[in-house]
């Protein structure tokens, strides 16, 4: 579907695909960073994870709460949406064999993303893993979501060595299949970066030709709502809603770029 598509069906949230270099990337985190903008803004959010694996069953206690909840405890009042959850920490299609399920479907999660999109300002789509993970046996992905919503897509990455290749391995992967990527974001950024951390929040938006939005301090996760949102603020996402035009026609945005490493 294209933004024209979009409009058509009377879609006027934006809708943003946040997915990853690979799981434990900081992808709640950045999410949550951008429902405290959007929120700030005086936006209505929704977020939806459509596959919550590694969590127990709804209602039970648990100390490891699921992404939904993560960002509402960072960003405040957002509607979360969950499709299916697993309690095994796998890939939802592994997750959902073990016990003799098919996973969800790329078309409920395009359905249930629309649905959101008409009554709030702002969805945010959070994958499990990075990219290419299987959400059901048929072998779907976020990126089929992604494709079929014409949404635009956000990469979340590391700094640390290993994050030069991940990184361009995904963003080879989303251009190959049409993706709009609106932009790269480092989850955890160390407070002391070492060389290679240094060198690679130079190199990845050099070598990938996409932009960096920003980096998220490490320990933003554990700061309260004020002081997340303040921190969330500096990501160069925009939070207004307006159809964008083709990312090619997108001037990017200035990078926050470190000096030479
Ligand atoms: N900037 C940060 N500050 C503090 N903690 C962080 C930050 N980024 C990530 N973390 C921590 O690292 C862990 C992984 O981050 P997160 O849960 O956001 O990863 P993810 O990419 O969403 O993984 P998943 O594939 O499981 O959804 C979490 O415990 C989170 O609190
Ligand atoms: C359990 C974990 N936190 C995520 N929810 C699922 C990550 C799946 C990764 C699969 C893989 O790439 O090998
Ligand atoms: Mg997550």
């Amino acid at each position: 579907m294209t933004p024209d598509d979009a409009r058509r069906y009377g879609i006027s949230a934006r809708i943003y695909v946040v997915t990853g270099t690979d799981t434990g990337v900081g992808k709640t985190v950045v999410t949550a960073a951008l429902a405290a903008t959007a929120r700030a803004a005086g936006q209505r959010v929704a977020v939806l994870k459509p596959a919550q694996t590694g969590c127990p069953p709804v209602g039970a206690d648990s100390d490891d709460p699921p992404d939904t909840a993560e960002v509402t405890r960072l960003a405040g009042r957002v509607t979360e949406r969950e499709l299916v959850r697993y309690r095994e920490p796998l890939a939802p299609a592994t997750a959902a064999r073990r016990l003799g399920e098919d996973g969800v479907a790329a078309a409920r999660v395009v359905a249930e993303a629309r649905r959101l999109a008409s009554g709030h300002d702002l969805v945010l789509v959070e994958g499990a893993g990075g990219l290419l993970v299987r959400l059901n046996t048929q072998g779907e992905t976020i990126a089929e979501v992604a494709d079929a919503l014409a949404a635009e897509v956000l990469v979340v990455t590391r700094c640390e060595l290993g994050t030069l290749n991940a990184t361009e391995l995904t963003v080879e992967a989303a251009r190959r299949r049409g993706l709009r990527i609106r932009g790269l974001v480092i989850g955890s950024w160390p407070e002391n970066p070492d060389v290679a951390q240094r060198c690679n929040r130079q190199e990845l938006p050099e070598i990938t030709g996409v932009p960096l939005l920003g980096v998220l301090p490490a320990g933003a996760a554990r700061l309260g709502r004020e002081g997340f949102r303040d921190v969330a603020a500096a990501l160069n996402v925009a939070a207004d809603h307006r159809p964008r035009p083709p990312a090619d026609a997108v001037p990017r945005p200035h990078a926050d770029r470190p000096g030479p490493c």
